[in-house]
């Protein structure tokens, strides 16, 4: 109908390409069929296998491949990932923020108000049963 026949693979149809006789990539969203490019790659056809199934594009990026290289990867190009099926971790690792005694410090005055405010409320209450009866 929209005539866009862009084809989305999910990371398991991804991963069923990963051997020497039929490779495929993740880099930036799209999907490279490298297969016939293993033996041609300069950087080796066992980085290549090794970064199959699962999203490579940090391994791609961390070698600072040439503009030339990429020029190169249209060739190879058989469709998107849909990158719904790449688990979060392999996409970006936020770092962790670690706890510090702040968190515990609250948590204390939380739990002491927990205590202290029903009993101020009972207070006002016994105060002013007082006050209304002695008057
Ligand atoms: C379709 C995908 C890829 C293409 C077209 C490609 C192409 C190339 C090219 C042309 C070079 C020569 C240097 C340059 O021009 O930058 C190169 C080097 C290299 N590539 Fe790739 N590459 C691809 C994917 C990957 C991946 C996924 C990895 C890592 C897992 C990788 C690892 C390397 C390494 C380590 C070198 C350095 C070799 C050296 O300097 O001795 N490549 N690649």
């Amino acid at each position: 109908m929209g005539g866009d026949d862009k084809v989305i693979f999910t990371l398991s149809q991804v991963s069923e390409h990963n051997n020497p006789k039929d490779c495929w990539l993740i880099i930036g969203g799209k999907v490279y069929d490298v297969t016939k490019f293993l033996e041609d790659h300069p950087g080796g056809d066992e980085v290549l296998l090794s970064a199959t199934g699962k999203d490579a594009t940090d391994d791609f990026e961390d070698v600072g491949h040439s503009t030339s290289a990429r020029a190169m990867m249209d060739e190879y190009y058989v469709g998107d990932i849909d990158m719904e099926t790449v688990p979060a971790k392999q996409k970006y690792t936020p770092p962790k923020q670690p706890h510090y005694n702040q968190d515990k410090t609250s948590d204390f005055i939380i739990k002491l108000l927990q205590f202290l405010v029903p009993l101020a409320i009972l207070g006002l209450a016994v105060g002013i049963r007082f006050y209304t009866k002695s008057t």
